[in-house]
Parts: C-alpha cells; sequence; structure tokens
C-alpha cells in the first residue's frame, strides 16, 4: 500500500495477454502486453510469427536519461559567461563528480546548453543503470545546479525541469539527441511466409509503407516519427511491466522503412529504428508483484547481476522487436482492409 500511488483506493484491472515465441538476437521471448484493445495482441502475435524464420536482430545505445533546468541570469553578457564557465573541461568534471556523488549508478555523459535571451537551458545527461533514472537524474541535476550556483550566485533557478529535457511532451530534441536507449532492430520477412502468414506481398507493403508512414506521417507533420502504431505495442508493454506510462509519449517514438529483398525481390526487408525509449527494470513501478512477475517472464527482473544497465537495454531491444511484429501485422491487415473485420471480431 502506498508505493507508487497515494491515497489508494483499489486497482485498476487491465487485461495481460502475450505475444510470442518472438525470436529476438538467438532468444525467444514471449512478450507481456496489457492492454484493452482487443485484436492487438493477436496482431502482434502474427507479427511475431511472421518473424520466426530470419528472427529479429537489435542493436541498442544506452543514450542515458536527461533533465534541463532553466536557469536566468541578470543579463545576457552573465548567461553566456556562465555558459562558457560550465563548458569548460575543469569546470564541466566538478559538476560531473557533485552529480555522481547523489548515486550509486547515475554517471553524468554530457552537459548541452540551450540559451534563450538571458535564460539557460542546461541538459544534463546521464547513465543511470537499469532504473529509468528519472528520479535519479533530478537528484543529480539539483545537486549540480548547487555547484553551478556556488560560482554564479546571481543564477535564479526558474525550474528543476525547464522541458528542453523533454520528458512526457512531443520534442524534437529527444529525436536528434535521444534519450534513454536508442535501438535499431532489423529482420527479413521470406515471401512464402509473406503469403501464408500476413497474406500479403513485400511490393505492397512497401509501397504502403511510403505512402502511409512515410508520405502520411510528412503530410501530418508527425513528430512522433514515420511509424503505424509503435505506441500500441510499447504502452501494452509498459504498462505489464512497470514502466512510467505517461512516458510512452517519447518512447514511441519510431521509424518503420521497408525494402523489397532477395533475389526475386520477393522477401521483405524491414527496420524498426527508436531513439528514445525510456525504460528500466528497477525502481518506480517495476517493484509492483504483477508487474514484476512479467519482468521475470522476460528474464529482466531487476538489477542486472554483473552489469548494470543490462537488463534495461534488453528490455528495450524486446520492445522495439515487438514494435516490429505490431507493424508488419497491422499493415499487412490493412494492405488487405482486413483492420474492421478483425476489430469487429475482436475489439466488441
Ligand atoms: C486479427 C488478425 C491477426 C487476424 O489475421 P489472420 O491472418 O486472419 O489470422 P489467422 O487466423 O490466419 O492466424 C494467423 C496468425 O495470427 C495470430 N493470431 C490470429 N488470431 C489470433 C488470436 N485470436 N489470438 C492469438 N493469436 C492470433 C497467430 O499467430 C496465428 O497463427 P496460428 O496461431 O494460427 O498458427 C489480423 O486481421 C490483424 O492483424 N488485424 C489488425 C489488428 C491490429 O493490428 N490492431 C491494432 C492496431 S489498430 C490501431 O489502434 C491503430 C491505427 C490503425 O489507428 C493506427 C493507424 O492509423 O494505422
Ligand atoms: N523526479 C522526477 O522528475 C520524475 C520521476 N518520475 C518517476 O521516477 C521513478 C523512476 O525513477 P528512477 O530514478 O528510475 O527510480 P528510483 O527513484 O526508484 O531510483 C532507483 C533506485 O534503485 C537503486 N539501484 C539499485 N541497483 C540499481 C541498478 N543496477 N541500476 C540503477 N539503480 C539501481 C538506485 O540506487 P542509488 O540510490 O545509488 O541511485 C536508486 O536508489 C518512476 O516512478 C517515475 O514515475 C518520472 C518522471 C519525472
Amino acid at each position: 500500500m502506498n508505493a507508487c500511488c497515494e491515497n489508494v483506493l483499489g486497482y485498476v484491472q487491465i487485461p495481460v495477454g502475450y505475444a510470442g515465441p518472438l525470436l529476438l538476437d538467438g532468444n525467444r521471448y514471449y512478450v507481456p502486453m496489457a492492454t484493452t484493445e482487443g485484436a492487438l495482441v493477436a496482431s502482434t502475435n502474427r507479427g511475431c510469427k511472421a518473424l520466426l524464420s530470419h528472427g529479429v536482430t537489435s542493436v541498442v545505445q544506452d543514450i542515458g536519461m536527461t533533465r534541463a533546468p532553466c536557469v536566468r541570469f541578470p543579463s545576457v553578457l552573465h548567461a553566456s559567461r556562465a555558459k562558457r564557465w560550465i563548458e569548460t573541461q575543469e569546470n564541466y568534471e566538478r559538476i560531473k563528480s557533485a552529480f555522481d556523488s547523489t548515486s550509486r549508478y547515475a554517471r553524468l555523459q554530457e552537459i548541452l546548453i540551450g540559451m534563450d535571451g538571458p535564460t539557460l537551458y542546461i541538459r544534463f545527461r546521464s547513465h543511470t543503470g537499469d532504473a529509468m533514472g528519472m528520479n535519479m537524474v533530478s537528484k543529480g541535476a539539483e545537486m549540480a545546479l548547487r555547484c553551478i550556483q556556488d560560482n554564479f550566485p546571481e543564477m535564479q533557478i526558474i525550474s528543476l525541469s525547464g522541458n528542453f529535457c523533454s520528458d512526457k511532451k512531443p520534442a524534437a530534441v529527444n529525436w536528434i539527441k535521444g534519450r534513454g536507449k536508442h535501438v535499431v532492430c532489423e529482420s527479413i520477412v521470406p515471401a512464402d511466409k509473406l503469403r501464408s502468414i500476413l497474406k500479403t506481398n513485400a511490393k505492397t507493403l512497401v509501397q504502403c509503407n511510403k505512402l502511409k508512414n512515410l508520405v502520411g506521417s510528412a503530410m501530418a507533420g508527425s513528430i512522433g516519427g514515420n511509424n503505424a502504431h509503435a505506441a500500441n505495442m510499447v504502452t501494452a508493454i509498459f504498462l505489464a511491466t512497470g514502466q512510467d506510462p505517461a512516458q510512452n509519449v517519447t518512447s514511441s517514438n519510431c521509424s518503420t522503412s521497408m525494402e523489397v529483398y532477395g533475389e526475386t525481390g520477393e522477401d521483405l526487408y524491414v527496420t524498426c529504428t527508436m531513439p528514445s525509449l525510456e525504460v528500466g527494470t528497477i525502481g518506480g513501478g517495476t517493484v509492483l508483484p504483477a508487474q514484476s512477475a512479467c519482468l521475470e517472464m522476460l528474464g529482466v527482473r531487476g538489477a542486472h547481476a554483473t552489469h548494470p544497465a543490462e537488463n534495461a537495454k534488453r528490455l528495450a531491444r524486446i520492445i522495439c522487436a515487438t514494435v516490429m511484429a505490431g507493424e508488419i501485422s497491422l499493415m499487412s491487415a490493412l494492405v488487405n482492409s482486413d483492420l474492421v473485420k478483425s476489430h469487429m471480431r475482436h475489439n466488441r
């Protein structure tokens, strides 16, 4: 009681299904998904089946979590002087040791400073082990600001979060600089599997991906990227595994790409690139029993025994590969005009 929530009056139950086996980097996963959208799990499951013959290959980069306080100075000259001071290597090291002193795992990687008039937006980026890291990086940023203020007493702290972080709001900075984990997944779906499982072919999917996910997203001025429904798989796994649900905003950034492949050009080459997956396997809602059991299902519960961040990185890979499964299945349903039919069957 009273962990992760206040004034607790009960639980809201959400059904949890699974998709899989998902063959990823040589391992098989059964992926828990909490959702009330009938057809979503069936669709993701179908995508997993279509990806089985080649499996999914992933690469992941631990970008780190970010917090960007907004601080104001009496004039542009004062602000510029402070900016230069922070950017000097020797001072960066002083700020870093203040930041790092707040945690056994938070380790500052970079300070990126934006300037608007006499106001600075100081974006601290830190590795946070297996935790998603928002509490840790906020704590570190607060200590780092104290170190800066010791040298610039005229600095006024407007807000610990200045929105240049950017947490829980759609923002281009997270696409460009990354946030959390940056994952790229790749696979090939052979022509026979496209035919028998997805009931379509590579050329049709590639054309739909271009006109819907690329041109359509551009027409809409999308900043979430060119994808069909990454947010569906991200959110369902976030709910099942105790991630912060509001972070589905940035975490769902995804670019889905499709090309024809193979000697006859009948196979499908597909990639999903997700630059800002904000995930952890320790801390926050991951400690709750059901969510913890779902992490256990994936073999990533808690802190990694020997290499901090490895569990969180593996969870990020699994989410991106599951997104790929959902993408190829929904796209196939759309080109077959099966979307409404399947939702009338599973979703009502
Ligand atoms: C529903 C299907 C999969 C049927 O598709 P189907 O090809 O008729 O299915 P099937 O009966 O031939 O089965 C093929 C495989 O699909 C899986 N499968 C099939 N049924 C089940 C089930 N009940 N439970 C678990 N798995 C299931 C399973 O892997 C099965 O293999 P098998 O087990 O037979 O060897 C298909 O029509 C489909 O994928 N529809 C799309 C549904 C979807 O993706 N909905 C979520 C997105 S909609 C939305 O929220 C976003 C949107 C659309 O607005 C975004 C946008 O703008 O694009
Ligand atoms: N404060 C904020 O601005 C925001 C907070 N949140 C919330 O923050 C929470 C998540 O914060 P987060 O910092 O991830 O989690 P926690 O606040 O739970 O911090 C993680 C804790 O786990 C400890 N730890 C033990 N082993 C490890 C390991 N291997 N890797 C990393 N940490 C380890 C850390 O140690 P140590 O003490 O040494 O660091 C720390 O005490 C969520 O509930 C989320 O909803 C969300 C958005 C904003």
